[in-house]
């Protein structure tokens, strides 16, 4: 089960008291990662999306180390989940100050074969989902009270191939990145994203593990040489919310190692020579880091 004090952090304590933060697919992966950080530093938590179990075992967790989670169930492809899931984060924290938007997915197709009822499931959750839940955040709290938000995208800088959808959804929150920054910086919003390369987490063994050589073998064309870690990603989330990034607004961070900047004339060599900044995934869920 993983943990809030097992996590390594470089950010002060109590950076996020008094603020509430909720992070949609807060129940596992990249999602949990940044929640833990957050109830860490601090913030009170809403974990939520379709599954109550997931989310209750990830509360459970945060609970267990003294910081303040809570599960809301709200499936992002309905608009009456995203209203009454963001009045009840309200209800329950007592605000909406940040608000992490990272429930997402998609299902690996050649293009010509992407069905109909599959683009619309990628795109109605990884861009209309990911847009009204931030509208509803916004119309419920932020518009009186500021706030700050991170979508979670993802690496389609070159186009996306075998995720045709995905990679059109995910360019167009990159662009609503910036629109909302655009429209809503008057009412003290700052609006960002964070756009991962491979990352090792649930979400991956969640494909059909004859995908998985490939993925591998993919995540070693950045400089690091590895998949990144669920920390690695989380520790740019937090830092775009903090007040360190007070005069950060509009843009899309890139957590890649360099994937999306691969060139021909120069391609990635050797082992990797980065360190990792956390490379706890595996330990972190069976408990054995201390
Ligand atoms: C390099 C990697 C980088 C990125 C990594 C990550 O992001 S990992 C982290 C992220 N984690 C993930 O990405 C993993 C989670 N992924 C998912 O949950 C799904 O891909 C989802 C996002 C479509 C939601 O699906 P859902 O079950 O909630 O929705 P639903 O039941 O309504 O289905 C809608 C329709 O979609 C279609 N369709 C769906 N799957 C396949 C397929 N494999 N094959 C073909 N088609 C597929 C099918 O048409 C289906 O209708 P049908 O034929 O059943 O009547
Ligand atoms: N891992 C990687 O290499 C990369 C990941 N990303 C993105 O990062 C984000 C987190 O992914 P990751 O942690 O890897 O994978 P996970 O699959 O662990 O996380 C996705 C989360 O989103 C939730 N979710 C999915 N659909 C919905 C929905 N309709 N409404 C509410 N919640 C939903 C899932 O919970 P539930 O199914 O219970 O609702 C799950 O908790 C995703 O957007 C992913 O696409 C981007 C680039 C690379």
């Amino acid at each position: 089960m993983s943990t809030t004090s097992s996590i390594q952090t470089i950010f002060r304590d109590h950076l996020f008291a008094g603020k509430s933060a909720l992070i949609t697919g807060g129940g596992t992966g990249i999602g949990l990662r940044c929640a833990r950080e957050l109830a860490r530093l601090g913030a009170k938590v809403v974990l939520a999306g379709r599954t109550r179990e997931k989310l209750e075992q990830a509360v459970a967790g945060i609970s267990e180390q003294g910081g303040e989670a809570h599960a809301v169930v709200c499936n992002i492809r309905e608009a009456e989940d995203i209203e009454s899931g963001i009045a009840e984060s309200i209800r329950l924290m007592g605000g909406l100050d940040l608000l992490v938007n990272n429930a997402g997915g998609q299902f690996p197709s050649p293009a010509e074969d992407i069905p109909r009822k599959g683009w619309n499931a990628v795109i109605d959750t990884n861009l209309t989902g990911t847009f009204f839940t931030t509208q509803e955040a916004f119309r419920q709290h932020m518009r009186s009270h500021g706030g700050a938000v991170v979508n979670i995208i993802a690496d389609m800088w070159q186009g996306f191939p075998m995720m045709a959808h995905t990679g059109a959804a995910r360019a167009g929150v990159d662009n609503l990145t910036k629109t909302l920054a655009n429209e809503w910086g008057r009412h003290g919003i700052r609006i960002n994203a964070v756009a991962p390369g491979i990352i090792e987490t649930s979400g991956l063994e969640r494909y059909d593990p004859m995908v998985r050589p490939f993925i591998e073998e993919a995540a070693k064309n950045n400089q690091t040489r590895r998949m990144g870690t669920e920390a690695e990603v989380a520790a740019a989330v937090t830092f775009l919310l903090s007040p360190a990034a007070s005069y950060i607004t509009g843009v899309t961070l890139r957590v890649d190692g360099g994937q999306s900047i691969f060139h021909p004339l120069c391609p990635p060599q050797g082992d990797g020579k980065m360190p990792v900044f956390e490379d706890t995934f595996d330990r972190v869920q069976d408990g054995s880091v201390p």
